[in-house]
């Protein structure tokens, strides 16, 4: 046992904070003590997983978009020129004012997110509508000077994984539909994950500064809180006209752009990790897992053949492209399932003397702990095919536990009974002021209008009495 796994006491995940606190600490996914607030440090093992996670989004946005990097720092006459945004980031920005001992004759922003970075540059790159659809994407660091609670993963002052795209389109209804696409993809970046997500467009009060409208995708947390786990914006054509982004038409007019934004961060990593894991560990989906097989010699005095048949099964399993890995360390069995338990490792091959006699292995899943004896003729076929059924498992039990928290409400009662649980669906006027009273009272915020809003009669705003014209999540967020 190392020294971390003798100390390693993971509490319940009913205690779902210090659950996660002290997960990310034993299974090595970040290090909490960097001396500034709000920035942590990967482990390697951490690493991987992230690596493995943005290798996916990179797949679903390389299809018709291209990656690329823009400075971190932002002029200040740059960052303060579209005054919505500003108003939205001017508490969040930092910045930096000197070069060495010299002070800086304009203070460079350290970028929030990159409208103001970018935008600059697309005004010199846009010129006819045949340079559109433009569809870039970066994933870099940014900086937001959180008040809140900063929380691993989950609040970071140095947001080390923002994906961020910014696409520029010819009219308005190219950019909406843009906007439907990005969701559509943070969805299908989610299910990859085995986590469901719920789209939903955020009252105006709580859109994007700068943006005529944000739609939201939100994971359901085991403590019955919503997390933000992905936003894309629709620009309209604001900062066209700040940063005088403009096209030649097809009539050879200049016109504005229309654009749009959108983003995920490492909170695509902490959803992951919190809804999977149980009381014993991560419970990693294959496709993140850093390890997707750990083979496990049961060995007594004379291995060497045990040894030697986990060394075939791990280049079988090699050969058919899955991530595998011996514990030869000189531990006894159950330190073993212990570690690679708290690791999430998907599959567990259990291979001992007896096995090797029958010519078979016992192959363990994380997820369920069901045990089962496997020809060693089939490994690898059999491991292939329990990785799938793990990953739908996972999906199907994520998407019917947060089903079983959605509650249909009709009063603010009814609500304030169902939040520790989980996220309520209430009818509401769509009037601000009945919106803001409705969080006043439920001490919580209005998530949005589903996007898949169905038709029909709506209900009363428990507010005013008026006819709903809409029904809302609502729920307690990160
Ligand atoms: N402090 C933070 N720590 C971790 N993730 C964050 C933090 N702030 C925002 N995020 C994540 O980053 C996503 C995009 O951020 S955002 O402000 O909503 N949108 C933008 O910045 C736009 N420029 C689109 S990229 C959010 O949906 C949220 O999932
Ligand atoms: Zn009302």
């Amino acid at each position: 046992m190392t020294e971390k796994e003798k100390e390693a006491t993971l509490p319940s995940k009913k205690d779902f904070s210090e659950w996660y606190n002290e997960l990310l600490r034993i299974a090595e996914i970040m290090d909490v003590r960097y001396p500034v607030k709000g920035l942590y440090v990967w482990y390697p093992f951490g690493f991987t997983i992230r690596k493995n996670v943005y290798n996916i989004i990179r797949e679903l946005l390389d299809k018709d978009h291209m990656e690329t990097m823009f400075p971190l720092l932002i002029p200040e006459n740059e960052f303060m020129k579209e005054a919505e945004h500003i108003k939205g980031f001017e508490d969040e920005v930092y910045w930096v004012t000197h070069g060495g001992t010299s002070p800086l004759d304009v203070k460079l922003a350290l970028r929030p997110t990159s409208e103001t970075a970018i935008y600059p540059m697309y005004k010199l790159w846009v010129r006819s509508h045949a340079d559109l659809p433009l569809k870039l994407y970066q994933i870099v660091n940014t900086f937001r000077y959180e008040t809140k609670h900063t929380r691993p993963l989950i609040r970071l002052r140095e947001i080390t994984s923002f994906k961020e795209a910014h696409t520029v389109h010819a009219t308005w209804q190219e950019a909406a539909e843009q906007v439907d696409e990005a969701i559509k993809i943070y969805i299908e970046f989610y299910y990859r994950l085995a986590v469901p997500v719920l789209a939903s467009k955020r009252p105006d009060w709580d859109k994007f500064p700068g943006a005529d409208y944000t739609i939201a995708v939100d994971a359901l947390m085991p403590d019955g809180k919503t997390l933000q786990v992905g936003t894309a914006h629709h620009l309209g054509d604001n900062f066209a006209r700040t940063f005088d982004i403009k096209y030649e038409n097809p009539a050879g007019e200049q016109v504005y752009a229309h654009q749009t934004c959108y983003g995920v961060s490492e909170r695509s990593i902490a959803a992951l990790i919190s809804i999977h894991g149980d009381d014993k560990g991560l419970v990693l989906p294959p496709e993140v897992a850093p390890i997707q097989v750990v083979i496990i010699p049961i060995v007594f005095k004379d291995s060497s053949d045990v040894i030697q048949a986990c060394e075939k099964v791990q280049q079988l399993l090699q050969d058919a492209g899955i991530r595998v890995k011996i514990d030869l360390s000189d531990d006894r069995p159950g330190a073993k399932y212990y570690r690679w338990e708290m690791k999430g490792v998907p599959l567990r091959l259990e291979i001992g003397p007896r096995d090797l006699k029958n010519g078979v292995a016992v192959l363990v899943r994380r997820d369920t702990g069901e045990k089962r004896q496997v020809p060693l003729e089939n490994i690898s076929h059999e491991s292939k095919e329990t990785l799938k059924v793990i990953q739908s498992t996972l999906f199907e039990k994520a998407v019917a536990d947060m089903q079983a928290r959605i509650f249909v409400c009709s009063t603010l009662e009814d609500v304030n009974e169902k939040l520790s649980e989980g996220i309520a669906l209430l009818p509401w006027c769509g009037d601000k002021a009945c919106g803001l009273q409705i969080e006043e009272e439920i001490g919580a915020g209005i998530l949005g209008i589903p996007t898949d809003q169905e038709e029909g009669h709506k209900g009363h705003c428990p507010v005013c009495g008026k006819d709903a014209s809409v029904k809302v999540y609502v729920a307690r967020k990160y």
